[in-house]
């Protein structure tokens, strides 16, 4: 940033709604001069959008899917090839949608870049994650439903099988994040699911290893985990299940800690690969590796439990938490998720997420 640059972030600093005309009279330049620095403060970040949204160093960016969640839970062991008894309900998902508001939920300053229908689905998901997220970079598509998913859960809450309805996200294209990328590069670190086509993934991956942003992969599936691109440099942190951990590793067979071995061949630098009730498994390019067992648990209902924990890990290294400590607050949000119905509890807060970590991993810590 040159001299001229500074004085005029200073400026808009002061007053985010400043004219370009006032500016050129306060600076004792043209306005087109002017126009030229915005431009170039627009290019490197310190400037977001039009109506100068300063950037603020520690928000984080969701980008992926925003999905109405709809979940049938069977009333005793689910029986196939006939009629069971279930009780439906509906709730807000999509994995970087829930992942940005368990985030707003704990007090961080989150954004939300995804795509739905301009439709009452659409408008349902946005008037519920806003009061957390900062969803402006988010963009109505006509003619397309709003994504869904329909999980059919057992009686003790784990999914028997889930179907995904979100051909809208095939609409999204490289441009999309062109025209957004401002935003998206003055974040202190991004969240991508593999939502969004294959172009778009690899975009951000290489775009945020060019431009040093820390970047989390959540992978949403074992199918949508093949559409990453096979050099994963630029991965900061992979967060996956095993089944997902296994199809990206292409390993048909073999235990969690050769597929760790096998992503950071690929090029990551940190993954972790849940485990369900066995908790996790962690190794990094550095050599570090380890296991962190989860504690036994009453489930309710298992949906939401991966997103869960990557919300209170990135929740936990965006505040300056060790990564073994980041872990542990991303497991103790997934036991919150799990003992609710809903796929994000509304009882989330920082208090209730440390009391949870203060209960069941303090005294490891
Ligand atoms: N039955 C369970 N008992 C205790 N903890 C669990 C259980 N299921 C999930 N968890 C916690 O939630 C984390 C994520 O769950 P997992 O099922 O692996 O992810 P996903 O929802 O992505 O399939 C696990 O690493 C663990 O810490
Ligand atoms: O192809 C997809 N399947 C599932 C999800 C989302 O994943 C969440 C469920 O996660 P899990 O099955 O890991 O608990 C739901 O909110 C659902 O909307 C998604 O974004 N994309």
């Amino acid at each position: 940033m040159n001299e001229k640059e500074k004085l005029i972030l200073e400026l808009i600093r002061k007053n985010p709604f400043i004219t370009q005309s006032k500016l050129a009279e306060e600076l004792d330049l043209s306005r087109s001069a002017v126009a030229g620095y915005i431009s170039s403060l627009t290019k490197q970040g310190k400037i977001i959008g039009r109506a100068y949204v300063l950037p603020e160093p520690s928000r984080i960016m969701c980008i992926g899917g925003a999905n109405v969640d709809r979940k049938a839970q069977a009333q005793s062991s689910v029986q196939f090839g006939t009629s069971n008894p279930v009780t439906i309900t509906q709730s807000c998902g999509g994995v970087a949608r829930n992942v940005a508001e368990n985030l707003g939920r704990l007090g961080s300053s989150v954004s939300l870049l995804t795509v739905v229908g301009d439709d009452q689905e659409g408008e349902w998901l946005l008037s519920i994650t806003s009061p957390y997220v900062d969803t402006s970079q988010t963009m109505k598509v006509e003619k397309m439903n709003t994504g869904t998913y329909t999980a059919v859960l057992d009686h003790d809450g784990e999914m028997v099988i889930a179907l995904a309805d979100m051909a809208i996200y095939d609409t999204v294209s490289q441009d999309f994040i062109q025209k957004r990328w401002s935003h998206i590069s003055s974040a202190s670190m991004v969240l991508l699911d593999t939502n969004f086509p294959s172009d778009v993934l690899q975009m951000v991956i290489e775009r945020c290893y060019q431009e040093k942003i820390p970047l989390c992969i959540a992978p949403v599936s074992a199918p949508k985990v093949k559409k990453l691109p096979a050099n994963l440099n630029g991965v900061t942190w992979l967060i996956a299940n095993k089944d997902e951990a296994m199809t990206l590793a292409g390993l048909e067979s073999g235990n969690v800690e050769e597929a760790c071995e096998k992503i950071l061949t690929l090029g990551a630098e940190n993954v972790i690969i849940t485990q369900g009730e066995k908790g996790i498994v962690y190794k990094n390019k550095k050599g570090e590796h380890g296991t962190i067992s989860a504690p036994k648990l009453k489930v309710i209902d298992a949906t939401g439990a991966g997103d869960s924990f990557t919300s209170g890990f990135l929740y936990g290294m965006n505040n300056g938490e060790s990564f073994e400590k980041a872990c542990k607050l991303g497991m103790s949000c997934s036991i919150i998720a799990l003992q609710t119905k809903e796929t994000v509890c509304t009882q989330l807060n920082e208090h209730l997420l440390n009391q949870t970590y203060k209960q069941y991993f303090s005294e490891e810590a």
